[in-house]
């Protein structure tokens, strides 16, 4: 019989686990639990999480792997206990420190040259420097800081040393994409002391520890290097994920290099490079249509698709929670264009097209900023469930969309990392997705275009104060 491996994807808004044909890559299992609310979050609340959802499944794991939600600042003391809230992605309070600290680093340039990516407030270092700024006693109790994933893996190891991966690690802003070490001198740049830091593995397939029943466990990654393997994705491909965050992410052989921010150069979690744009909003923006117009997921599909493109005139700039792509973590979201003619229809229209044409702008700064054409696009994530999202990303993309069987493709790339593992071999095991569909649909520039004109005249009034 095919050995079983364990994928945990301990993402934002919950913890999905899934047990795994280690061979053909079947999902023979699959249970979840909830992840607290919030952008500052008490991380011992994930490890309960995993004991739910993952727990009654252990046993039957040859090997483990976990994915988790980039970025969070976990701050543990000596003896290993949490020092204080863990400060996650999307929690935009230190975006002045981010500032301070391109400045200190010598520029937008000197940053990319450095860590790979232009700084900002959801990268790990941007938050040490606001626990160095605001919170001194927590700084001095800190002895070392870990990712989500590392936290994780390690309680799954039953304690002992953290350990990380290059992917995860790319997302801190004191890991070097070129050198492929941590600068532990850009961690004491931030907080004003050194950490101690999770260890690297040597390859991609280490075994880095063990369950106490025996079972490997694997360095594990970000949540969107996961998604990347679990779509066994190739060079040029592009994934549009769709849950908490906006994930346009491609994977790519050579390390990204964009100062303007719209691009993050991480790495992946195989020994390539995964540049990638990232928004704040994305699924909680038809959260919030969907509260607006007291309706279900399916209503507001279907309301949105009872309208015309471009919602007769009306058109939403959907940074509710501030954002970072572009870098507005002050902003809200903008709703334009309505008339005493505007109907419930045309509003649910206008959410489901503010998300994609931001998503499409991810899109464009990828291929801009790589220089290379998306080979394909594949949607994933909670929203990509959406009837409207569907039918509505190839005519705002402008081309043909690969949709993706529903499936939680984190846990899946974090199941194919502990199948990796388990074997040893050179390449990931070969696991094929069935059922994919593409869907095509005439293009509507024009939506793109009015949300553009809009993001450009926000700008204004934000650069006027
Ligand atoms: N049919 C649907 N239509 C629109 N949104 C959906 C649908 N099903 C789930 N979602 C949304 O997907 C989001 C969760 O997506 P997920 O990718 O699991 O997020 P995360 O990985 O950030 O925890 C939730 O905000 C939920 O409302
Ligand atoms: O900050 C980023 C990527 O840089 C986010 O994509 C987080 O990794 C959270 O992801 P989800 O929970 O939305 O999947």
């Amino acid at each position: 019989m095919a050995p079983t491996v364990l994928g945990i994807d301990s993402s934002t808004q919950a913890t999905k686990a899934l047990l795994v044909d280690a061979e053909t890559g079947a999902v023979l299992e699959e249970r979840r639990a909830a992840n607290p609310e919030g952008t500052e979050v008490d991380p011992r609340a994930w490890l309960d999480a995993v004991d739910e959802a993952a727990g009654p499944l252990l046993e039957r794991a040859e090997a483990i792997s976990v994915g988790g939600q980039q970025h969070g600042m976990v701050l543990l003391d000596e003896q290993g206990e949490v020092v204080r809230d863990a400060l996650l992605w999307n929690d935009t309070r230190s975006a002045p420190q981010a500032e301070a600290l391109i400045e200190e680093m010598g520029g937008a340039e000197a940053s990319v040259e450095e860590i790979g990516s232009l700084m900002v407030a959801s990268f790990t270092a941007s938050k040490l420097r606001w626990v160095r700024d605001e919170e001194p006693d927590s700084a001095r109790r800190a002895a070392s800081v870990l990712l989500p994933h590392d936290y994780v893996s390690r309680h799954l190891a039953g304690g002992g040393e953290a350990f990380t991966d290059r992917g995860d690690a790319s997302g801190t802003a004191y890991y070097s994409t070129r050198t492929e070490e941590w600068k532990p001198e850009l961690v004491e740049l931030a907080l004003g002391k050194g950490l101690e830091l999770p260890r690297l593995p040597g390859s991609p397939q280490e075994i880095m520890a063990r369950t106490s029943s025996g079972a490997a466990i694997a360095a594990g990654t970000g949540d969107n290097m996961g998604a990347a393997l679990g779509l066994s994705q190739g060079e040029g491909d592009v994934s549009v994920s769709i849950g908490t965050s906006g994930v346009c992410a491609m994977v790519s052989p050579t390390r990204p290099n964009d100062a303007s921010g719209a691009v993050t150069g991480f790495a992946d979690a195989t020994g390539r490079f995964l540049p990638m744009a990232t928004t704040i909003n994305a699924a909680r923006i038809l959260e919030a249509g969907r509260a607006l117009l007291s309706v279900s997921h399916e209503e507001m599909a279907q309301l949105a698709l009872a309208s015309v493109p471009g919602a007769r005139g009306v058109t939403l700039l959907p940074y509710f929670d501030g954002e970072r792509t572009p870098n507005r973590p002050d902003a809200r979201a903008t709703l334009t264009g309505m008339s005493t003619a505007t109907t419930r229809e045309d509003i649910a229209r206008a959410y489901v097209e503010g998300l994609l044409c931001s998503l499409a702008d991810g899109i464009t700064a990828l291929e801009d900023r790589t220089g290379t054409s998306a080979a394909t696009i594949t949607l994933i994530g909670g929203a990509a469930r959406s009837e409207a999202v569907q039918q509505l990303a190839p005519a705002i993309f402008g081309r043909a969309v690969t949709i993706a069987p529903a499936a939680e493709y984190v846990a899946l790339g974090a199941a194919r990392q502990a199948a990796w593992a388990l074997s040893g071999d050179q390449e990931p095991p070969a696991w094929t997705l069935t059922d994919s569909r593409t869907v095509e649909a005439e293009a509507t520039p024009e939506v793109l275009g009015a949300y553009r004109e809009l993001k450009d005249r926000t700008a204004e009034w934000a650069s006027k104060g």
